[in-house]
């Protein structure tokens, strides 16, 4: 920004307004074609209006007034009408543009979270995503506006080239006095919104910061830890920090703000006393008559008010053009970063194969998971064991298709997942995340999520009683109907055990073919752990299952553990065997585990 010159600002609002014009083309052609009909019809009312005024003013001074009037009628009623003409022409663009207006926004919202969800997991972990998603969702809540800015400044557009011809066809000169007044305040308006958006630019990453430490302090969910370790007092601080930098940024701009609005209002009154003085003149030295100059007079206000529009909305246009570019750049990135994979369908897996599977982020240089070799097999319970960081959740993501390898393949049966498409292979996943969602949905919604619901609540309450929700899912008091969700009026709240079982439950709902937990009773009692692993063993017959836990007496119910260590797998085997064995990393943490 500090880099660009007025030119390249300049530069910009026709780019917006281009990518406006696409957008509202896109979600409702009629209504883009109807403000610019309505836009060329406004443009021509005022020209008819400014030329019938120009007929009708020195038939008006004659020394009989009535005969003048008698003459002059039909110009005027020519000018009356096209006036109303251009009034209507208006408020018929205004009608269409706010049927426009929401259509965008959603339009430019949807496709942003359509976006989000369908990209490939590693454009998370591109550097600066989230700042560009920010970005990009401001650019799709100011496009709620965008139709009426753009509307407005070409309206302005098209009202000054009317004025203008209408002015150059009454005396060439005219035009240049009033291109003199409309100069400066153009300028004047360019360089003021550069130093606003300056300011903006400024005060962005504190913003950033401000915004998200808000949702911090005044979220239910962080209020116990702020108020028991006497967090308050600490976070206000930083706060207020926030809001200090912001507020001064935006002071710092305000002088300059002011001292170059005033300048450019200072020398456009000079260059329109200008004007008139040269109307004066042409009237007293006869090159114009009176009437003509009255009716430059009317054309020139005509030209200022639309200049003002250009000014004002041509500033607006450019910010928002600045936020719309940053919304297409973010799209135009996702969308190559979509799961598009390949067209093969997968069917229900009888083994999974890693062949050198690795995969490294995007943001390191070593990976996460060395190159694997491995066979998971239907039947089998297999448990994930490490160190945190040792690479299981990684490896949980290649087996189940959330990221392809970054070398060596991973294969379902014959097919390699690169090749597959990822919502064929997604369809035969049950997964309980370690970071599982607690869904702003009604209790039955969030154990069958997007799933078919055939035999009406008999299959939810079932897998309810298997992760020993029922009794509680029962004592709400809208049963399944409850909203759970605390934050939202007649919600309520589980506890984190709670919404373990449920997410669980959620897994299990989907009788998976690919059935993954990754830590599924880390909030759980005892009587929820135990009863969530004998469920898992009695599932496990038609199943592939992977669990990855902490506890390592739940491992003991596992046909196989694979031991990871820094991305590598160290050991794998049966739980007694790999215990007793020398120097094994799982009889060490086991160990450890015990030692307590
Ligand atoms: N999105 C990411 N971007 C960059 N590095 C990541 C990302 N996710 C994980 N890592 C890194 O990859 C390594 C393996 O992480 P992973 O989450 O697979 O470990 P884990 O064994 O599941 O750990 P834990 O037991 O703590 O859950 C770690 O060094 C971690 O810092």
């Amino acid at each position: 920004m500090d880099d660009a010159t007025l030119w390249d600002m300049a530069r910009r609002i026709p780019t917006a307004l281009l990518q406006t014009a696409r957008l509202a083309w896109a979600v409702d052609p009629h209504m883009a074609i109807t403000i610019l009909l309505c836009q060329i019809l406004s443009g021509v009312g005022t020209a008819v209006m400014l030329t019938s005024v120009a007929r009708a003013l020195p038939r008006l001074t004659t020394a009989d007034p009535r005969t003048g009037l008698v003459h002059a009628w039909p110009a005027l009623a020519t000018a009356t009408v096209a006036m109303a003409a251009g009034a209507a022409m208006w408020i018929l663009a205004d009608w269409a543009t706010r049927r426009l207006n929401p259509k965008i926004a959603s339009a430019a919202d949807l496709t942003l979270v359509d976006l989000h969800m369908r990209a490939e997991l590693a454009a998370y972990d591109a550097e600066g995503f989230s700042d560009r998603s920010q970005a990009a969702e401001v650019g799709a809540l100011r496009a709620v506006d965008l139709a009426d800015d753009a509307k407005t400044l070409t309206n302005g557009f098209v009202q000054l080239v009317s004025a203008a011809t209408v002015l150059t066809s009454l005396h060439p000169l005219l035009l240049g006095v009033l291109l003199l007044s409309v100069i400066p305040r153009g300028l004047g308006g360019v360089v003021a919104a550069r130093i606003d958006y300056r300011t903006h630019d400024r005060t962005i990453s504190s913003r950033t910061v401000r915004g998200m430490m808000r949702w911090w302090l005044t979220t239910a969910d962080l209020a116990d830890e702020l108020r028991a370790n006497t967090m308050r007092e600490y976070l206000h601080f930083w706060y207020r920090t926030m809001c200090d930098r912001v507020e001064s940024r935006e002071l710092e701009g305000a002088r300059p703000y002011l001292f170059v609005t005033l300048l450019a209002a200072g020398l456009a009154g000079v260059f329109t006393l200008g004007m008139w003085a040269s109307l004066a003149a042409l009237v007293v030295t006869g090159a114009m008559t009176a009437a003509i100059a009255g009716t430059a007079v009317v054309a020139s206000q005509t030209a200022g008010r639309a200049l003002n529009s250009i000014v004002r909305y041509g500033a607006v246009m450019f910010h928002h053009g600045l936020y719309l570019s940053d919304y297409h750049a973010f799209v135009d990135e996702v969308r190559s970063m979509t799961a598009s994979r390949g067209t093969v369908q997968v069917g229900v897996p009888k083994e999974i194969h890693l062949d050198g599977a690795g995969y490294t982020y995007a943001a390191k240089d070593a990976p996460a998971l060395h190159p694997v070799t491995l066979t998971l097999r239907r039947g089998e319970v297999v448990a994930l064991v490490g160190e945190n960081g040792a690479g299981k959740s990684t490896l949980i993501r290649l087996l189940t298709g959330l990221t392809t390898a970054s070398e060596g393949t991973v294969r379902w049966d014959d097919t390699d997942l690169a090749t597959a498409e990822a919502e064929s292979v997604w369809r035969h996943v049950g997964l309980v995340p370690q970071k599982n969602g607690h869904w702003p949905l009604a209790a039955r919604e969030n154990i069958t999520l997007g799933q078919r619901r055939e035999q009406g609540d008999d299959r939810v309450w079932a897998v309810a009683d298997r992760v020993g929700m029922a009794t509680a899912l029962r004592e709400l008091p809208g049963g399944l109907d409850t909203l759970l969700a605390r934050s939202v009026w007649g919600g309520h709240e589980l506890s984190g055990g709670q919404w373990q079982r449920l997410a669980c439950a959620r897994a299990l709902y989907r009788e998976p073919a690919v059935l993954v937990l990754d830590e599924p009773t880390s909030e759980m009692d005892a009587r929820g752990e135990h009863q969530i692993f004998r469920e898992l063993r009695a599932m496990a017959p038609d199943r592939i299952t992977i669990v990855v836990t902490h506890r390592l007496d739940n491992v003991r119910m596992a046909d196989r553990v694979i031991v990871l260590d820094r991305g590598r797998v160290r050991e794998q085997g049966r739980f007694e065997d790999l215990v007793a064995a020398e120097g094994s990393l799982l009889g060490e943490l086991y160990a450890l585990s015990q030692e307590r």
